[in-house]
């Protein structure tokens, strides 16, 4: 009761600060958890909402509610899990965390593992994440899913290359360091876990690479900064300094000028040391704005591969292949041919977008036994409307920045330097950055056919000027939600 009235104090303070429209766009969803001590912990529903804060709200927040309990010190936000699966049990966290003994890492990804008694983990492989939660010792990894392994893996054009480069690490082990940072980079929903995944399940156990470690690397973050809160880093490198391979997830997250830092030593000891590093992230490593201009030299250093969206024939077999697995538990189940054919032709932006259809499907057919066509159109209509209102389009970003200046779109896009122009271009190309997929290079082209150079200035400049000007930093995220709510 007192820790609700805490919080609601707290909420009322900060939405004053930050604004009604900043609030509701990246606090309407924060949640109180605990408050044990000095540390108040709070939730989000993603692991995006969570960097976001962390990075530039923490110390605003940690202020204000010092100012209404001083003997508060630290505060944390955790991620809600939406499944009792999705949570690690970590032992360490048992000892520092404590009264509340057990701390849930996100799993984020759209499903929750089927399994996660395999994790892959150093020094001891075989633990499973809840014994391990009551074996003390240390235990350093993100849950793998088991349906996550070369088998399931729908190999096709836009991925061949990338998949041979994981086969070839998992097949040969250490000795593979032909390519090395392997870094694979795509859009969301493309496959890059399930190919992580896929080499580390068939590297745990391997006599070749038995030491694998597999991290998000929000996961290697909030792991790193706990045993340096705790003086345990030095155990924790001690720890990954005799692993085999090291496979990162989400590179893009990797955030924090010491967790960097940390991470560069290791990647350098691992690499000089002849480990395999394997890589993933949501753009190329040159791409990678927030990253030390070290870290990413040595990702550049190895090979990167980029994984295209799948064609019609791989959906089709991704589809088929979610269906014969849905199968093994329910074999009366059947979806016509020309329903799947229909799914796999319509529903064309990702992996997770399929699945999300196919599990409608699933669903739906439960109280609708024989669908039709017609039906699945409708559902489709919502699907794929679905996935195109989140795909977030250049020229609209344009359009609206554009109107939010003063200036016109075709300004946006001439030659004209003005200041007046050049601030609102910057703003908007930083923003085609952070809300589409699209390359730098790709992005110049849609800014009246510029050189990637000069968006990647934009990035950086904007980006340097929104960390020290509150004022243009809630304008950019002002027009983030324009741009959102435009495409809702
Ligand atoms: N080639 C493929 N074969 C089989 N399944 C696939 C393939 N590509 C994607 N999927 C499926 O699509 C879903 C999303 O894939 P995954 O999580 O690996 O994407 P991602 O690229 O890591 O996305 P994000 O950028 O959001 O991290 C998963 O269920 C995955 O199994």
């Amino acid at each position: 009761m007192k820790h609700n009235a805490l919080f609601e104090r707290f909420s009322t303070r900060l939405k004053a600060q930050v604004g009604q429209d900043v609030y509701a766009s990246w606090f309407g969803r924060l949640k109180l958890h605990s408050v044990s001590k000095s540390v108040v912990r709070l939730t989000v529903p993603t692991t995006f909402l969570k960097s976001w804060i962390n990075n530039r709200y923490l110390d605003q927040i940690t202020t204000i509610f010092q100012a209404e309990d001083a003997e508060i010190l630290k505060v944390e936000i955790l991620v809600r899990s939406a499944s009792r699966n999705t949570k690690v049990l970590v032992a360490s966290e048992e000892r520092t965390l404590a009264p509340e003994p057990v701390v849930a890492t996100s799993f984020p990804r759209s499903q929750a593992p089927r399994e996660i008694g395999k994790i892959a983990a150093f020094p001891s492989p075989s633990a499973s994440p809840a014994r391990s939660a009551h074996v003390p010792g240390p235990l350093f990894g993100s849950p793998l899913d088991s349906r996550f392994t070369f088998d399931t893996f729908v190999e096709g054009p836009s991925n061949r290359v990338a998949l041979a480069a994981a086969k070839t690490i998992a097949e040969a082990g250490a000795s593979a360091v032909r390519f090395n940072p392997l870094f694979i980079h795509s859009g969301v929903g493309l496959g890059k876990t399930h190919l992580l995944q896929a080499i580390a399940n068939a590297a745990v156990g391997s006599e070749r690479m038995p030491r694998v470690v597999y991290l998000t690397a929000e996961y290697f973050m909030w792991r790193f900064a706990t045993a340096i809160r705790d003086n345990d880093a030095l155990t924790l490198k001690d720890s990954l300094r005799n692993i085999d391979l090291l496979i990162i997830d989400d590179m893009q997250f990797l955030q924090g000028k010491m967790i960097q830092n940390e991470f560069c030593h290791l990647l350098n000891m691992l690499l000089d040391s002849a480990k395999q590093v394997v890589v993933a992230a949501d753009r190329a490593p040159w791409e990678l704005e927030s990253l030390d201009p070290r870290v990413r030299s040595r990702l550049q250093g190895g090979v990167a591969i980029e994984v295209e969206a799948p064609d019609y024939e791989m959906r089709l077999e991704m589809i088929k292949g979610r269906l014969a697995t849905a199968r093994q538990d329910d074999p009366s189940l059947d979806i016509p041919a020309e329903i799947l054919s229909h799914v796999a032709r319509n529903v064309t932006a990702s992996g997770r977008e399929l699945e999300g259809a196919f599990n409608q499907l699933l669903f739906r057919r439960s109280f609708e036994p024989s669908l039709s066509i017609e039906r699945v159109d409708e559902l489709l209509a919502h699907l794929v409307g679905a996935g195109e209102a989140k795909r977030v389009r250049i020229e609209d970003i344009q359009r609206i920045v554009a109107r939010h200046y003063n200036v016109s779109r075709q300004e946006l896009v001439s030659n004209r330097r003005t200041r007046v122009i050049v601030k609102p271009r910057q703003i908007a190309m930083y923003l085609s950055k952070t809300l589409t997929p699209r390359s730098f290079p790709e992005i110049g082209r849609r800014f009246g056919g510029r050189d990637h150079t000069t968006v990647l200035h934009a990035v950086r400049k904007i980006e340097e000027l929104i960390s020290g000007d509150t004022k243009l930093s809630h304008e950019v995220e002002l027009l983030k939600r324009l741009i959102n709510e435009n495409n809702a």
